[in-house]
């Protein structure tokens, strides 16, 4: 059943896809995209649909542990967003673009990419000082992705909250309470990831 509130968030997944895939950060098929709803479900891409050209079609519903409720086949990544929603529940959106800002870190730095100094840090929630230190894990890629959750959820478990992380060669995930929050950190995070790259060259020292 398609409830006022599914309608909304397809929407707001589909403009959100419209925008990354127009600065280049979905392209292909790449990257997905999700929204939690009041009771709990979660409104996600289909899997290998492309991202730029999202319709309702193109979103689907998935229960709290990334099953199928409507017989389409979920995102290939959907485990990364479930352990996220369980997680956070404050969290409420969950955004994963493939783009070159994240893919270059992950080939110029290791474990993590450190974020301090910056005024746009404060388009991340929390922070309200270019003084502060945000630092963004670099995860190596796998194909085994419930193996990778739960690589995830532990480094999240001993570290804390996170804005972000990367996946390496691949992509990264942002998420935020609502899907305008989430496309705010993805933006910032992916200018911040813009600028360290510049700064410190393409290639390893
Ligand atoms: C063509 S990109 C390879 C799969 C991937 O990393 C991705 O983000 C898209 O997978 P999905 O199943 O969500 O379409
Ligand atoms: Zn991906």
């Amino acid at each position: 059943m398609q409830t006022d509130e599914i309608r909304l968030r397809a929407a707001e997944l589909i403009d959100a896809g419209r925008y990354i895939h127009g600065r280049g950060w979905v392209p292909a098929t790449s990257g997905n995209f999700s929204a939690r709803l009041s009771d709990g479900r979660i409104a996600i891409t289909v899997s290998g649909r492309h991202k730029g050209h999202l319709t309702s079609d193109d979103i689907m519903l998935v229960d709290e542990e990334g099953r199928s409720l409507d017989g389409k086949k979920p995102s290939a990544e959907t485990l990364l967003h479930t352990s996220l929603y369980r997680r956070y529940p404050a969290v409420n959106a969950v955004l994963h673009p493939h783009s070159p800002g994240s893919v270059l870190a992950s080939r110029l730095f290791q474990d993590e990419i450190v974020l301090e100094d910056h005024e746009l840090l404060k388009a991340l929630p929390g922070i309200d000082t270019h003084e502060s230190r945000v630092a963004v894990p670099i995860f190596p890629n796998d194909q085994n992705i419930n193996r990778l959750a739960l690589r995830v959820d532990e480094y999240l478990e001993l570290h804390g909250d996170s804005h972000g992380y990367i996946i390496a060669g691949h992509g990264f995930y942002t998420w935020g309470a609502s899907v305008a929050d989430a496309l705010r950190h993805l933006e910032a995070l992916e200018f911040l990831f813009d600028l360290e790259i510049r700064l410190h060259g393409v290639k390893k020292p």
